[in-house]
């Protein structure tokens, strides 16, 4: 394989202290100067690597240093790996995907990937995709879509090494490429958390492009592949611990069959001695109660290290690859059909391969991939749920739900507090400006009559003054509160819409959107009793208090005419309170009618997408039967027409060998006539002899 030769980096990361060492009171072992680490404690030993880090320097600048320029080679068509390597719990999961305040290897290179993308989509177009699994010794779980169908590793001719039976969804940015990585390595966690040790987490992210420049749109393509390895003492790392080792130590021949040990090691081929650029990152801890295991990772780091790639741009060959494979399927079914002795098993299982490798290899088309991640994205709800991961997701809609309308509410309070002010501040200029108005009136009043002093017209004019001016400073506050009212009410509607689109983002699960539904009507439902009990305490507060003044009023000596009046006045109170009541719960049920109806509707509409998505699925099935059956169909065609032929010539060998036979037989036939013809003539010229005495000429002829 030509291509650029380099050797795998290997960059140390060491952790700080975990609280289980310090309460071991575990002591520093560990120094690092420049790019060497050394480990104390016992004999001190140096190790040289391409870059050393301690826990002071964050993950994005070990990101910076080591890898960031390596993604930018991925979109010109260059693989990549990084990968985790390290004891259990020394830190990979830490470096690969970080925290929120401190972000991982993983979504850096999500964002540097689609930064570069943007670059260069003026002249290029770009399809990135993603696939996440994690394999442990009793196979593989698909990390965004956990499926439980059966899924292996294979080398494609064109797409390289791949893990079949494994979900591919598209990412049109970064963030649906970090949403997607988060909820692989939350589902890991959620489906095997006590194994997470003897796990390693592979996410292959696959960059395609084409050149917009060119007429065919010529094509590169390249793959990022982010390791989480397990930890390196566990059984299940064992085949990589050797790989590494094997290829260090340059030897080839073991390193052929050790990529075959595992399904781990199969994926890593083009990582280790392959065509990809590798950055190993082995993390390790500074304690000195892992001195022994920190020993054999920074041994393995000096392994590593002499390990060399060789990469080269990976062109996209989609359609040289289907000619050849339509042409290698065809010499071997020709090969199976015609050989007289029973088909080779080995064809037969290859000849099955190329077609499977054929099938996926013209299912490559972008639109193609693209509708393929879509329906993906219905199944992996439903995947998720039947794992119970649907609990995790209905705690982030509650979780969610709760926060906004938490916030919700906290605007309403503002806004009622907003609106009392702009209340009050109204009645207040309503008073000034009937104060203005009188004293402009008495002003007049005293002007017309002609008898203001002098002082007194300065004083009241003054005072005129200062109330509009005081007016006009009131009218701008008032106009000050009006727009925060709208800013307000603008901000909470923003809040509304925003739950809505996130609730209908997350209700594209059916199963998932009936449960939020209910639980929505629930709280609705029990927040509006709550809301007419309230109401209702607060009737029965302000009657009582009526009817107490009612009363108050009668021991006054407020005449009613008669007793009657009193109770009348209490009757039309009550029956007031009764009739906000009902009018309230009347407005309440009219709500929740109009809730019921949205969620029948809604649920009709989800009901017709769901039968659509099934007839396409139905016909989808049925095209991919016909394809089976057209294929099959052929292939017989082709055996039987090939029989006919073998048949034809057999039967026209037959005839002719017959008709061979035949003359033979007529030849015999005749050389039997003619000796027996012979015999005849010879039988006679004996008896003659015996009749006549022996000649001179006969008797020499009997001696010699
Ligand atoms: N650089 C770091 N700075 C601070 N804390 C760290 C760092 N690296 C690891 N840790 C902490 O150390 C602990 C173990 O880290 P982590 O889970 O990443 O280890 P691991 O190697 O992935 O473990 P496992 O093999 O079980 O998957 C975690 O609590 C993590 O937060």
């Amino acid at each position: 394989m030509s291509g650029e030769k380099c050797s795998v980096q290997a960059v140390v990361r060491c952790r700080p202290f975990t609280e289980s060492e310090k309460g071991k009171n575990a002591s520093r072992a560990v120094k690092v100067s420049g790019d060497k680490v050394i480990l104390q404690g016992g004999k001190e030993q140096t190790f040289s690597t391409d870059g050393s880090y301690f826990w002071d320097v964050a993950n994005g600048q070990v990101y910076k240093e080591k890898c960031e320029s390596l993604v930018k080679k991925v979109v010109d068509g260059f693989n990549l790996t990084i990968m985790a390597y390290g004891q259990t719990g020394s830190g990979k999961s830490y470096i690969m995907h970080g925290t929120e305040e401190d972000p991982g290897i993983g979504p850096q290179v999500f964002q540097t990937l689609f930064r570069q993308i943007e670059a260069a989509s003026d002249n290029r177009d770009f399809f990135v995709s993603i696939t996440y699994v994690q394999i442990s010794e009793n196979g593989f779980i698909d990390l965004l879509n956990p499926h439980g169908n059966e899924m292996k590793v294979r080398q494609h001719p064109q797409l390289g090494i791949i893990v079949e039976g494994a979900s591919e969804i598209v990412a049109h940015n970064d963030e649906d490429l970090n949403r997607l990585y988060d909820q692989g390595n939350r589902v890991s966690a959620i489906i095997q958390p006590d194994q997470k040790a003897g796990v390693h987490r592979v996410a292959m992210v696959r960059v395609e492009q084409k050149d917009l420049s060119t007429l065919d749109g010529q094509g590169v393509r390249s793959q990022v592949n982010l390791v989480d390895l397990a930890g390196a003492e566990t059984s299940a790392c064992k085949g990589v611990n050797a790989l590494l080792t094997a290829l260090g130590e340059s030897k080839k021949k073991d390193s052929n069959v050790l990529y075959r040990d595992s399904h781990i090691t199969r994926l890593l081929q083009d990582a280790l001695g392959g065509n990809s650029y590798t950055v190993m990152v082995a993390t390790i801890s500074a304690a000195d109660v892992c001195a022994s295991q920190t020993q054999s990772t920074l041994q393995l780091v000096q392994t590593a290290r002499k390990i060399t790639n060789q990469v080269k741009q990976n062109p996209d060959e989609t359609s040289t690859v289907i000619s050849e494979l339509r042409k290698e399927i065809t010499r071997l079914r020709t090969k199976i059909s015609s050989s007289s002795s029973p088909a080779d098993r080995d064809d037969v299982i290859k000849m099955e391969e190329l077609v499977k490798d054929l099938q996926l290899a013209k299912k490559q088309s972008w639109e193609e991939r693209e509708r393929l991640s879509d329906s993906n994205e219905e199944e992996r709800k439903h995947n998720l749920a039947n794992k119970g991961i649907l609990e995790w997701v209905m705690d982030a809609v509650r979780r969610g739900n709760k926060d906004t309308r938490e916030r919700i509410l906290q605007i309403q309070k503002d806004k009622d507090k907003l609106q009392l002010e702009y209340k009050e501040k109204r009645q207040q200029l309503d008073r000034m400006k009937d104060d203005l108005q009188a004293k402009i009136a008495d002003y007049t009043k005293m002007t017309e009559m002609g008898k203001a002093k002098e002082d007194e017209t300065k004083a009241r004019v003054g005072a005129i003054h200062d109330l509009k001016e005081h007016l006009k400073r009131e009218t701008e506050a008032i106009k000050d509160i009006k727009k925060r009212l709208k800013d307000l009410q603008e901000k909470q509607r923003a809040e509304k819409e925003e739950a809505r689109a996130t609730s209908s983002a997350l209700k594209g699960n059916s199963e998932l959107r009936y449960r939020i539904e209910a639980e929505e009507r629930q709280k609705f439902e029990a927040e509006n009793r709550a809301m007419i009990k309230e109401e209702l305490d607060r009737m029965k507060m302000e009657l009582e208090q009526e009817k107490a003044e009612i009363q108050l009023k009668e021991a006054q000596g407020v005449q009613y005419t008669t007793k009657d009046a009193v109770q009348l006045e209490m009757q039309l109170a009550e029956m007031k309170a009764e009739k906000s009541v009902i009018t309230l719960q009347l407005q309440s049920l009219e709500q929740e009618k109009n809730m019921l109806e949205k969620t029948m509707e809604n649920t009709q509409k989800a009901h017709k997408e769901e039968m659509e998505i099934q007839q396409l699925q139905h016909f989808q099935t049925f095209r991919n039967f016909r394809e089976v059956f057209e294929e099959q169909k052929a292939a017989l065609e082709g055996r039987y027409r090939k029989l006919l032929e073998d048949a034809i010539q057999d039967a026209v060998f037959l005839s002719d060998r017959n008709s061979e036979l035949e003359q033979e037989n007529q030849a015999l036939k005749q050389e039997l006539a003619e000796m027996k013809d012979e015999m005849t003539i010879l039988k006679g010229a004996g008896a003659g002899r015996r009749s006549r005495p022996p000649t001179a000429s006969s008797t020499r002829s009997a001696a010699s």
